[in-house]
């Protein structure tokens, strides 16, 4: 395989050539996004069941090659001309902009930091702490409960400028920012976010170093592709130790990481930061720590310190850049600029973090870590974004963050605003101003966009124009979380995000009656906003069910309900959702005939049932042949498949993985009805579902659990007794890290149990994995259960 390189170069050399070529329109479309896929060498990122899914996301490059390659398209050809007259100016303002996230296991003070950089960056003009004394809470919390409880449920989105001074010259910087919540059942909010984000910052404690909250988000930004940089927070706490963190996101990460800084004190004494590409102490100064004081004095006893760790930082360069493993090799020292260079190469190839360290509360050190954002994360044209283009076979194409080509957007999140819909898009492609009419790739409708603004928290400011790369909301345009937008001139879409399915569920209902309006405009504006969350009605019970990612997720909605729309609710005990499937392929052939008296009821369906594979979403099919069934009726067949899988016949769960074919069937001239069809297919459905060896499944979760070595036993142990299957133990010098498949119906009541086994030292993160065929004894009292249930209703 040739390097992407030796490509880039080859197309360079070729692009003349191609362009004669290109004029008598011979060249296959796509080759050179194929060459560029290709050389790439990508494997399809582990989480991604879909191939599809991944597509739409980027690899890291250079924009030169993008647009080098995507002009080398004969369709393009008219865009090169704009791309070629306006790359400087262009590339000129992308480099100053940085979309990014901020994302850390809970409490480690993404908010505070965030606190802050609004603050130095202007934004806002005093600081309020989160659960502060002054009862205000911190900027980016906007929603009550997220003030009173002290943690960030919804991700709020903000922008500021950054004047980075360098070498006594200033440069404006443009940052959205995006704070994610930290609990694991709020996940979807960081899933969306890193979509869109090119980079991020990963906060730890330094009390606590790598949690298992910091896992996860590991896992979430590895899934994207997402570079990020480090700050090790809270530096003046007792018990602080950065080298600790460090080390632990070299082993428990996994990804090549070093100081960027050493500090100057360390818990109540922390006073400041060395620079150790510069070797400079920086100091903060004033009320609020918002002027930088550098100097070249390293105070004496951190002189030591710095000049081991800045080896230990070109050491750790050197075995993810060859630039820097060549110069170590000749053991020459490299410059400040060249290890600059090489952080940020390594950064954004995702081989290596450079870790930051100061405390936000304390008001120290957070600039520098601003400094790095701009420094080391990338523009929005380093890094690459791909679209399908529905026109060529959904061919991977590459979007240009160029103003002047055509719009691309992606809708990412919806929040109801007092003003009606508001919809966050990311702008990959050409620019988004108002009155643009805009293109829905999922629905092919056209609207016109009304209103754009830039989101701070929860205020706005209004704009008349976005610029590709950027974020903003608009409000007026309705779609679903996820939906692309184009400019009506391009037939791209956009792979959308991963999606977690829900796990517990949950009946709900209003206490009053006359609350019932309210009650279901409530849920279907939490279901527009937030695709973990679902809601259906139980056709049996006559219930109205929701369905989470955990008791937290759903409490936090009921709690809501009663805050937002004065609907007070009554709910049931928290259930796993349980899925059924079946093993193996049946064939049916089943008639409905009910003749009574008038017109009867006459349906004849037959085919069969059996297993998609890898319990993917459920299939129905029709090969029918000879017009034995009408596609009206087959249309009647499709619903009554989809209906009988919303509720399995197990134990009324949902079924998963089941594909239905109908290949032939009878009809009669007056008794056949769509109705008789869909009846049909249920009873079918029923009938052949039984013979297939059907089973429950449960949700079985990834969880990780932290806890200082001494409690190790125990842990053990109490995993043993939930039949959790161990996959790795990390054993730290202190602290331990255990992985682990847990059903979810075991984990009840585990965080009780975990901190009576660990003196309240162990923490642990759940996050769905797979489902799993529940143990036997399980499935046989889940079913007995609910033939009880379905006797006892009928008896009523
Ligand atoms: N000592 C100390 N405490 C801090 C620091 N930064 C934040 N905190 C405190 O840690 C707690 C959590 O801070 P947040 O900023 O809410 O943390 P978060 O990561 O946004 O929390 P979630 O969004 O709920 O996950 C608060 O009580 C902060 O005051 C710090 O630098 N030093």
């Amino acid at each position: 395989m040739q390097s992407h390189g030796t490509l880039v170069a080859q197309l360079r050399y070729l692009r003349p050539r191609l362009r004669t070529v290109a004029g008598a329109k011979s060249l296959p479309s796509n080759r050179c996004q194929c060459i560029s896929l290709a050389a790439q060498n990508r494997p399809r990122p582990q989480h991604f069941p879909l191939d599809r899914r991944w597509q739409g996301r980027r690899a890291q490059s250079g924009a030169a090659a993008t647009v080098l390659e995507q002009a080398a398209e004969p369709e393009n050809l008219a865009q090169e001309t704009i791309i070629d007259n306006l790359a400087p100016q262009e590339a000129a303002r992308l480099s100053r902009v940085r979309n990014i996230g901020i994302a850390a296991h809970i409490d480690s003070g993404k908010t505070t930091a965030t606190e802050r950089v609004l603050y130095y960056t202007g934004r806002i003009k005093s600081i309020h702490e989160v659960r502060g004394k002054d009862a205000v809470g911190a900027k980016m919390d906007s929603m009550d409960l997220e003030r009173e409880k002290g943690i960030t449920i919804q991700s709020a989105a903000t922008f500021c400028d950054w004047l980075k001074t360098e070498n006594g010259k200033e440069e404006k910087y443009h940052i959205n920012l995006i704070d994610t919540p930290g609990h694991i059942d709020f996940t979807i909010e960081v899933e969306r976010a890193l979509r869109v984000l090119d980079g991020a910052v990963m906060i730890l404690c330094a009390v606590s170093g790598v949690q298992s909250q910091t896992i996860t988000v590991d896992r979430q930004m590895r899934r994207y592709n997402v570079p990020r940089i480090s700050f090790v927070n809270k530096m003046d706490r007792m018990g602080a130790n950065p080298f600790k963190a460090i080390d632990q996101i070299n082993h428990k990460l996994k990804i090549h990481a070093a100081a960027m800084q050493v500090p100057i004190g360390m818990e109540d004494e922390f006073k400041g930061v060395v620079d150790l590409i510069r070797m400079k102490a920086i100091y903060n100064e004033g009320l609020k720590g918002e002027s930088i004081r550098e100097t070249d004095e390293i105070p004496k006893d951190v002189q030591q310190l710095a000049a081991e760790r800045r080896k230990k930082l070109i050491e750790t360069l050197a075995d993810v850049d060859d630039e820097i493993a060549e110069l170590f090799l000749e053991e020459k020292t490299p410059a400040a600029e060249q290890i600059k260079a090489a952080v940020r190469r390594a950064t954004i190839s995702l081989k290596f973090t450079p870790v930051f360290m100061g405390s936000a509360l304390a008001d120290t050190s957070v600039q520098p870590m601003l400094d790095g954002v701009c420094d080391y994360l990338p523009n929005p044209s380093e890094v690459e974004n791909l679209a399908l283009d529905r026109r060529r076979e959904e061919a991977p194409v590459k979007l240009v963050s160029y103003n002047s080509l055509p719009f691309v957007g992606l809708a990412f999140k919806l929040e109801e605003s007092n003003f009606g819909q508001l919809t966050y898009i990311r702008v990959y492609q050409g620019s988004l101003r108002k009155g643009l009419n805009v293109y829905n790739a999922r629905t092919n409708k056209k609207v016109k966009v009304p209103r754009i603004v830039r989101m701070h928290s929860n205020e706005m400011e209004e704009v008349s124009e976005i610029g590709a790369g950027e974020i903003c909301a608009v409000f007026g345009i309705d779609c679903a979380s996820g939906d692309t937008f184009t400019d009506g001139t391009l037939g791209y879409t956009m792979t959308s995000m991963f999606v977690p399915e829900p796990v517990i569920s949950l009946s709900i209902k209003p206490k009053d009656n006359k609350d019932l309006q309210n009650f279901s405009k409530a849920m279907s504006r939490f279901q527009r906003e937030d695709p973990t969350f679902r809601v259906h009605v139980d056709l049996e019970s006559n219930e109205t069910i929701i369905s989470g990612m955990g008791e937290l997720h759903l409490d936090i909605y009921v709690e809501r309900m009663r805050r937002e729309y004065r609907v007070a609710c009554e709910t049931g005990q928290p259930q796993v959702a349980y899925r059924e499937t079946l093993t193996q392929r049946v064939p049916f052939d089943h008639t409905l005939k009910k003749q009574t008296g008038g017109a009867g009821d006459f349906a004849r369906v037959m085919g069969w049932m059996e297993p998609t594979g890898a319990l993917e979403a459920n299939q129905f099919s029709e090969e029918v042949k000879g017009g034995n069934i009408s596609e009206k009726y087959l249309l009647a067949c499709d619903k009554g498949f989809q209906a009988s899988c919303e509720k399995g016949p197990l134990i009324g769960h949902r079924v998963l993985g089941a594909k239905m074919v109908v290949n032939d069937g009878a009809t009669h001239m007056t008794d056949s009805s769509e109705m008789a069809f869909k009846t049909a297919t249920q009873q079918a459905f029923r009938k052949a579902f039984a013979m297939a060896k059907p089973q429950i499944l449960e949700p079985l979760m990834k969880t990780t659990i932290t806890a200082p070595n001494e409690f190790q036993g125990n842990i053990v142990g109490l995993l043993n007794k939930r039949n959790a299957v161990i996959s790795e133990t990390d054993i730290g010098p202190e602290d331990f890290t255990l992985y682990a498949d847990c059903s979810l119906n075991s984990m009840f009541g585990f965080s009780t149990q975990l901190r009576a086994a660990t003196q309240g030292k162990g923490e642990f993160s759940m996050e769905f994995s797979h489902y799993n065929p529940a143990p036997m004894q399980l499935q046989k009292e889940l079913i007995a259960k609910h033939e009880k249930y379905l006797a006892d209703k009928n008896k009523k």
